[in-house]
This record gives C-alpha cells, sequence and structure tokens, in this order.
C-alpha cells in the first residue's frame, strides 16, 4: 500500500462517447489528500467528462477511480461538485438553498437551517438569506453555490470553472474567498479552468490536458508559491511569471491546436 493514501486517484481512464468520438484517452490522476489541484486545456478538451467520471457521474470506458483507496463504482460519495451554471433553485430562498441538502441527507430543518445561516455568515451573505437567486448579482450566487456545496463537508471539492462567469474583479474576490475557505478545513480540490493564470494563483499542482480527441495529461507542473495568497497579488511576482512562462510553453500549442479543431467544426 502506498505511503499516502490519495483522496482521488483516477489510473489509465479512457472515456469514448456512443457516437465513438474517444474524448480522453489513458489519463492518470492522483489528488492528495487537501491537495490543490487545477486542471488546464485548451476548450472541449475534455476536462468536464474527466470531471464527471471523478464525480461518478461518468462511467469511463475503460480506467479505474479510487476514492480514499475504494474503487468508485456510482456517485463519489465523497464528493461535491460546484458547476459552471447556477445551481441554486429559483423557487428557494438563499438559506433554503443551502440547507437543501442537509435536509435531504435526513437533517431536521430547524438543525439545517441554523448551519445553513452560518454557512451564509462565512461566505459573506449573513444578510441576504431571504433572498431568492433572482434577488442575487452573479457574484452572491457563486458564494451561495460554494456554501451549498461546503455544508455538506464533502472530502473532496470538484468545480468546474465556477467563477468564469463573473466579472474579473468579483472573480478576484471569490478566488480569494474560495482560497481562504480551503485553508481553514483542507479538503482536496480538482478545479477545471481554461485560465492559466487562474490555476496557478490557486493551486497547489496544475495539470495540463491536450487538445482532444484522445486527450492525455501532458504536464504537471507543482507551484510552491507562498501561502496565504492573494490571487491579484501573486500575479506579479517573479515565481508566478516564471511559473506561467514555463506552462505556456507547453500549453500554447495545444490551445492552437484546439482552436483550430473548434474554429473548424
Ligand atoms: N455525451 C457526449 N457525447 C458525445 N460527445 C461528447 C459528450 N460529452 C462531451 N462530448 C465531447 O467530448 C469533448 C470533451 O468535452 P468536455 O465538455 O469534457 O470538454 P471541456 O474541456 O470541459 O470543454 P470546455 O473547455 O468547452 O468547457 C468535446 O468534444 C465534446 O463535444
Amino acid at each position: 500500500m502506498a505511503a499516502t493514501q490519495a483522496a482521488l486517484s483516477l489510473q489509465d481512464v479512457t472515456c469514448t462517447f456512443a457516437g465513438g468520438y474517444t474524448a480522453i484517452d489513458g489519463a492518470s490522476l492522483d489528488v492528495a489528500p487537501g491537495e490543490f489541484v487545477s486542471i488546464v486545456g485548451p476548450t472541449g478538451c475534455g476536462k468536464s467528462t474527466f470531471l464527471n467520471v471523478a464525480a461518478g457521474l461518468l462511467q469511463p470506458s475503460s480506467g479505474r477511480v479510487h476514492v480514499f483507496g475504494d474503487e468508485l463504482n456510482g456517485l463519489n460519495p465523497h464528493a461535491g461538485y460546484m458547476f459552471q451554471s447556477e445551481a441554486l433553485m429559483p423557487w428557494k430562498t438563499a438559506r433554503d438553498n443551502v440547507a437543501v441538502g442537509l435536509e435531504v441527507r435526513g437533517t431536521k430543518r430547524a438543525d439545517a437551517l441554523a448551519q445553513a445561516d452560518a454557512w451564509l455568515d462565512r461566505v459573506g451573505l449573513g444578510a441576504f438569506g431571504d433572498r431568492y437567486p433572482h434577488q442575487m448579482s452573479g457574484g452572491m450566487r457563486k458564494r451561495a453555490a460554494l456554501a451549498q456545496t461546503l455544508i455538506l463537508d464533502p472530502k473532496i471539492v470538484l468545480m468546474d470553472e465556477p467563477f468564469s462567469a463573473l466579472d474579473v474583479q468579483t472573480r478576484q474576490l471569490m478566488e480569494n474567498e474560495l482560497l481562504e475557505l480551503w485553508s481553514a478545513d483542507r479538503k482536496s480540490v480538482v478545479f477545471i479552468t481554461h485560465d492559466l493564470e487562474e490555476a496557478i494563483a490557486m493551486s497547489d499542482r496544475v495539470v495540463i490536458l491536450s487538445a482532444g480527441p484522445r486527450a492525455r495529461i501532458i504536464g504537471e507542473y507543482k507551484i510552491d508559491l507562498p501561502r496565504p495568497r492573494d490571487v491579484a497579488e501573486i500575479r506579479m511576482t517573479d515565481g508566478f511569471l516564471d511559473l506561467h512562462k514555463a506552462i505556456w510553453a507547453d500549453l500554447k500549442d495545444e490551445v492552437l491546436k484546439g482552436y483550430a479543431r473548434t474554429s473548424r467544426a
């Protein structure tokens, strides 16, 4: 048995869809407990597909997934998932949206609501629990979605471009908030983004997927920048710029290939 058991281990994962398109081909990734890993790759390369396999939402055509040493069959019981699109129910208030996962698990409503209020406070929405999603800004909705995911205390958080719809300033605020929450209670995070700067600023490790079809992992970089980090300030440091230059050298050709493929389609 390995010295430290991975929180999440994807081994030689291949995903071929019904029409015969192979998105991912033989990709392997281990994520350690408490590690923040970003996956970066050109548009349409298979990042979401890979994350869906980790969540247990998609069965790979071949390859294996282990979660804390147990083979995954069905939904990943230790994972919380935060999507790019809105996950809030429009007919529920922020408080009810955050509480609903606990209620589904059988927590008494009063207790679930009390925990939801505590989480709303933690994400800076303490005064907005009664608001409905349409009464909140994009950033507020993301905060509520973050609380909705973290209230369930998943050991692994899977995030698929969670902040990509936000303006730059709100996005940086959210990134810093996520890092603060993460450092207070270290969970394993797998963070999908097409934004290399965001990936470097946030992560312990950045993994590069090649352009599809048959995307593979073509590079892994340890990000040894000091923490705590401010995502805006870290971007101006020499260490960040050196990493960016090195990783971009690997990523650039793949981005161009991906762009050429999608622009022909
Ligand atoms: N159910 C499916 N059936 C057929 N092809 C699919 C299916 N789901 C995804 N694909 C294809 O697999 C490839 C990878 O898709 P995926 O959404 O994983 O990429 P991505 O890297 O997350 O994309 P983006 O950067 O645009 O978010 C794409 O070419 C997509 O069209």
